[in-house]
């Protein structure tokens, strides 16, 4: 890999009065990859990523983000959330945010107003313009939706979308703000056997269209399967980094696991 990495985070590190949640981390992802961010509880990966998208503003380190087209190299620290998303840098969260009472695909539209124009001044105009503008992110929001699969629901209120749907949904939704990197918070959180197999396919997919992906995620069959690479954390520190097969055999990996299952 020679490229410059989409995603270059280096010496992270983040205090909560006397916590040292994040220690100095380093960590990148190249264009194409899927990469793991994994760690027992209280490790520090959610603290990493909201350091990383504007949640939290880092006590320490650079979080660069590189365009693979253009070259071009911006640092993400101290941008605010939805700055860090114009940027490129889209995620999901832990526990599902989405508009409950807005319909599956307005859901998907709202990501895609932060790649449009028109939008604020031409909802209160209306002119053709905007006009077309709205039918060409009607068009693409209803394309994501068919790529996550939910397009049979785009009328449906969110929050009557199944529980593995609205996972679904929040990626579809991340996915419209067409992101250089793709943070998902523990994807398959919560769902059954079922949906994490769905799950697992419509991420393989994802990757096959050449999206990078950084994702957090307790379940070790579905990290070890889907991974080329993983970076393990252990109290704010990066303990290992590697392919599946690496992290495997990994005594500091192991160790920390102590008790759980990595081997799965
Ligand atoms: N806002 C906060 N204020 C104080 N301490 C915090 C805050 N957020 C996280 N921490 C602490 O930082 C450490 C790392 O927490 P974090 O949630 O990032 O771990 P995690 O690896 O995501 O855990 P899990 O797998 O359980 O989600 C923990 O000790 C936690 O208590």
């Amino acid at each position: 890999m020679m490229n410059s990495p989409i995603l270059n985070v280096t010496g992270l590190t983040m205090d909560f009065g006397g916590i040292r949640a994040l220690n100095a981390l380093d960590l990148d992802v190249y264009g194409g990859e899927i990469v793991a961010l994994i760690g027992p509880n209280g490790a520090g990966k959610t603290t990493f990523f909201n350091c990383v998208t504007g949640i939290y503003m880092p006590t320490a380190g650079e979080v660069l983000l590189t365009s693979p087209k253009t070259g071009k190299s911006e640092s993400l620290k101290g941008l605010k959330p939805n700055q860090v998303t114009e940027k490129g840098l889209a995620r999901t969260f832990q526990n599902i945010r989405l508009f409950p009472k807005m319909t599956v695909l307005e859901n998907v539209m709202i990501g895609r107003h932060c790649r449009t124009k028109a939008f604020i001044l031409g909802a209160i105009l209306r002119n053709r313009a905007t006009r077309e503008e709205e039918q060409s992110i009607l068009e693409t929001s209803y394309a994501i939706l068919q790529k996550v699969g939910l397009e049979q629901y785009s009328n449906e209120f969110a929050e009557n979308l199944p529980y593995g749907g609205q996972r679904r949904l929040e990626i579809a939704r991340a996915l419209a703000t067409e992101p250089l990197l793709l943070l998902l918070d523990e994807p398959a959180a919560g769902m059954n056997p079922q949906e994490t197999l769905e799950l697992v396919e419509l991420i393989k997919e994802i990757s096959a269209d050449g999206q990078a992906i950084l994702l957090i995620e307790h379940d070790m069959k579905l990290v070890m399967s889907l991974s080329d690479r993983i970076f393990v954390m252990d109290y704010g520190k990066k303990i290992a980094q590697g392919t599946p097969a690496e992290i495997r055999e990994n005594p500091a990996v192991i160790k920390a696991y102590l008790g759980e299952d990595v081997d799965a």
